[in-house]
């Protein structure tokens, strides 16, 4: 069985590879979201996942396709990091997932505010390079008790629960 994930963000790649196992070929492509660089909000974020997915089927002759989108979105308790993912089968089913969410440190929401996106304004706030494919914003904001490839592992898994619940049900 081949499936694809429609990013090479080692984090998002890691996290279909934990939830799928070695024996699935997990096949990832780069596929645009077309959505802004940086989401805001949960519907920008959904569309995202959902674009990737859907442009990985175009691409590659799989089972199933996987998108993963972080995003952000306001709250009454200040900005916060927000995930977003979508699976589309073959036969052109489509489930969606939403992922943990928190508060991001008030720092950071202001670099998003004056433009950054949420990947350059953590590397600036920890002062380190490329915190988006390693822990992530979850991974620093949680201590690393969460991070990025964990939190999208359990996204994939409501996805794909979905997906084998569905064709059971079908198979009945
Ligand atoms: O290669 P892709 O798959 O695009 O991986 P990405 O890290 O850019 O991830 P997204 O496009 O899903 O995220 C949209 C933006 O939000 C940032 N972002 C989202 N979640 C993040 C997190 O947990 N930590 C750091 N940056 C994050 C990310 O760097 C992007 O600028
Ligand atoms: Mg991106």
């Amino acid at each position: 069985m081949k499936v694809a994930i429609g990013s090479t963000n080692p984090t998002k790649i890691e996290a279909v590879r934990n939830v799928l196992g070695g024996l699935i070929e997990i096949i990832p492509i780069d596929a645009p979201s077309y959505v802004s660089e940086q989401p805001f909000g949960d519907e920008e974020t959904l569309t995202g996942a959902l674009n990737r997915a859907r442009e990985c089927l175009k691409k590659a002759d799989v089972q199933f396709a996987i998108g993963l989108e972080g995003g952000v979105t306001k709250s009454d308790h200040g900005l916060m990091v927000i995930n977003w993912g979508a699976l589309v089968d073959f036969d052109g089913n489509e489930y969606i997932a939403s992922g943990a969410r928190a508060v991001l440190p008030i720092e950071v929401e202001k670099e998003i505010q004056s433009g950054k996106t949420l990947g350059e304004a953590m590397d600036g706030f920890t002062k380190r390079k490329g915190v988006s494919k390693k822990e992530g914003a979850m991974g620093i904001i949680t201590n690393g008790r969460i991070n990025r490839d964990e939190m999208f592992a359990h996204v994939v898994k409501i996805l794909v629960g979905q997906y084998e619940f569905n064709k059971e049900l079908q198979e009945e």
